[in-house]
Parts: structure tokens; C-alpha cells; sequence
């Protein structure tokens, strides 16, 4: 990894007319080619920091740079094109008729030429695993693979982050793995940046970095197993922790002798089995 693509310095930020802050005196960076999930409860501002990495909103105060372009009213567009967001709904962002036309989207308003850009949505429907349904209109994919190619649709214009902003909350869990296993090959091929944001801790297990947001605050950051130590504290602040992570605390309480907390399911069904056989 090389230095932060994205730094945000003293970031606070109220929405029109309201007193109390969505954001208050936000800071971190976003190193290149890692993926930060940043968490937190309803309300704890995580929609509206993604909101002011894209441009959608400006902070009151502070600032945000991606790689050395300051946010500004000047600069959002260029920003937007290095910084790419997968919303939520599925349903709600495909804009094109077919497949196709709905990744060449983005491009066409980037004033892409039509051969480069044939070949860069054949490209990025590849990396998604989605060609073969470069003609299907959207009723007929399921909620995963419309997220998949709402990714192709951003990676197509080649951003250096991807936000994903709740993008798998809406899926079922076989649309969840599919989602997040395509982020994770695109994060190690291609170097992409990704920052995900979620309320799901199982989610947030698999990125490099966890950012916890409380009452529009950075409450904690650190790698996934140094958050859930935090276990009592996540609870209290409105998160659940993922169930293996619970089972290796409890199985450690219990005196079990586990040499770590376990955020998969399978690490943890691995390590039992050494432990039964060792008996
Ligand atoms: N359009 C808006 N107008 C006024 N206040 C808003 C608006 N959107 C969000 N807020 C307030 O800003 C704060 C942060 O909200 P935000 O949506 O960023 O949190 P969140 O962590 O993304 O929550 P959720 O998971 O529910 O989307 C909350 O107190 C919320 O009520």
C-alpha cells in the first residue's frame, strides 16, 4: 500500500436548518489499494460522510482531499470520476434498458468514444462476472447481480475508490458473498480503494481497517479483531457483533484454549477440530 488516496481533515457538517451535527470534527485517511469498512448505528453519520466524499455535500468545515485534489465546487466532477459509489437499491440505480446500456451509461456522459467504449463495458462486465448478460434487461437478474453490474458501471469509468454504501443491505446472503467476493477479487487485481459502509459487522470483518461512527464522531479505528476486542463496548453502541466472534468469546470465558478471536465461521470450526483431535 502507498500513502492515503483519501484524507479528510477536521470534517464537521450540519444538514440545513438543524442544530446538531451529522458530522463533527471527522478525520482519517483512506490508504490506496485498502478496503475500510466504517460502521456505526442508525444516525451515526456514516450516509453523510459517504455523501461528502462524493461531492454531494460540502463540509461546513474542514477538508477533504482525494490523492491531492482538494473537494470544491471546481473539482467535483474530476472527484467524481476517482471516486465511484454503489448505493443501496438495486432496483434504483439501473438507468439503462439492457446490461450493457446501463454500464456505457457513466461513459457516454464522460463523452467516452464508442469503440473504447464498447470495450470497457465488455471489460467491466467481465471482471463482475456478468458477459453473459450483456443484453438482459434488469427484471430478470437477481438483486446480486444488479449490484454487480452497478460495480461494472462505476469500475468502467476507472475510479481509484469504490464506495459502497449499504450495497449488500438490501441483498439475500447468497447476493451478499456474490457482491463482496467480486469486491474483494477487483480490490486484489486491480488495486481498487474501497471503503464500505455498513452496519454489518460480518461485512466489515472481511475489510482491512474498521472505522466506528458514534453521534457524527470517529469513536474507534483499528484493525477488524482489535474493533470486536471492543465486544461489551459494540453492543452499547447499537452494533451486533458477528456470531463467531461471540462464539470465541464465550468459548474462551468457558476456558477453551483458542489462540484467538475467530471472525469467520470457518477459522473457528478449523481450530475447534485441532483442538478435538488434540484430546
Ligand atoms: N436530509 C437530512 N436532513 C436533516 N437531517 C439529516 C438528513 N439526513 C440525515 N440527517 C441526520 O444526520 C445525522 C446522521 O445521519 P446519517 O444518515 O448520515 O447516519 P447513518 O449512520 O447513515 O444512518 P442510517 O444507517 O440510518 O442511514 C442523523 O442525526 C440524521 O437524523
Amino acid at each position: 500500500m502507498a500513502g492515503p488516496v483519501i484524507t479528510i481533515e477536521d470534517v464537521s457538517f450540519r444538514y440545513n436548518g438543524q442544530e446538531a451535527y451529522a458530522l463533527k470534527d471527522v478525520s482519517f485517511s483512506v490508504d490506496d489499494g485498502e478496503w475500510l469498512a466504517v460502521v456505526g448505528h442508525n444516525g451515526s453519520g456514516k450516509s453523510t460522510l459517504a455523501k461528502i466524499l462524493n461531492g454531494l455535500q460540502f463540509p461546513e468545515k474542514g477538508t477533504v482531499k482525494v490523492q491531492n485534489l482538494l473537494l470544491s465546487e471546481e473539482a467535483i466532477w474530476d472527484i467524481r470520476r476517482m471516486v465511484g459509489m454503489v448505493f443501496q437499491n438495486p432496483d434504483n440505480q439501473f438507468v439503462g434498458t439492457t446490461v450493457q446500456d446501463d454500464v456505457a451509461f457513466g461513459l457516454e456522459n464522460n463523452g467516452v468514444q464508442h469503440d473504447e467504449m464498447v470495450s470497457r463495458v465488455k471489460e467491466a462486465l467481465e471482471r463482475v462476472h456478468m458477459a453473459e448478460f450483456l443484453n438482459q434487461e434488469p427484471h430478470h437478474l437477481s438483486g446480486g447481480q444488479k449490484q454487480r453490474v452497478a460495480i461494472a458501471g462505476v469500475i468502467a469509468l476507472r475510479p481509484k475508490v469504490i464506495i459502497l454504501d449499504e450495497a449488500t443491505s438490501m441483498l439475500d446472503p447468497l447476493g451478499r458473498e456474490e457482491v463482496l467476493e467480486t469486491v474483494r477479487e477487483l480490490k486484489e487485481e486491480q488495486g481498487l480503494t474501497v471503503i464500505s459502509i455498513t452496519h454489518d459487522l460480518e461485512e466489515a470483518a472481511k475489510a482491512d481497517r474498521i472505522i466506528v461512527m458514534n453521534k457524527g464522531q470517529v469513536y474507534k479505528e483499528g484493525k477488524p479483531e482489535d474493533i470486536f476486542e471492543l465486544k461489551e463496548e459494540l453492543i452499547t453502541l447499537g452494533l451486533d457483533i458477528p456470531f463467531p466472534v461471540k462464539m470465541s468469546h464465550l468459548l474462551r470465558n468457558a476456558g477453551l484454549d483458542l489462540p484467538k478471536m475467530y471472525l469467520t465461521d470457518e477459522e473457528l470450526v478449523n481450530d475447534l477440530w485441532k483442538l478435538h483431535f488434540k484430546k
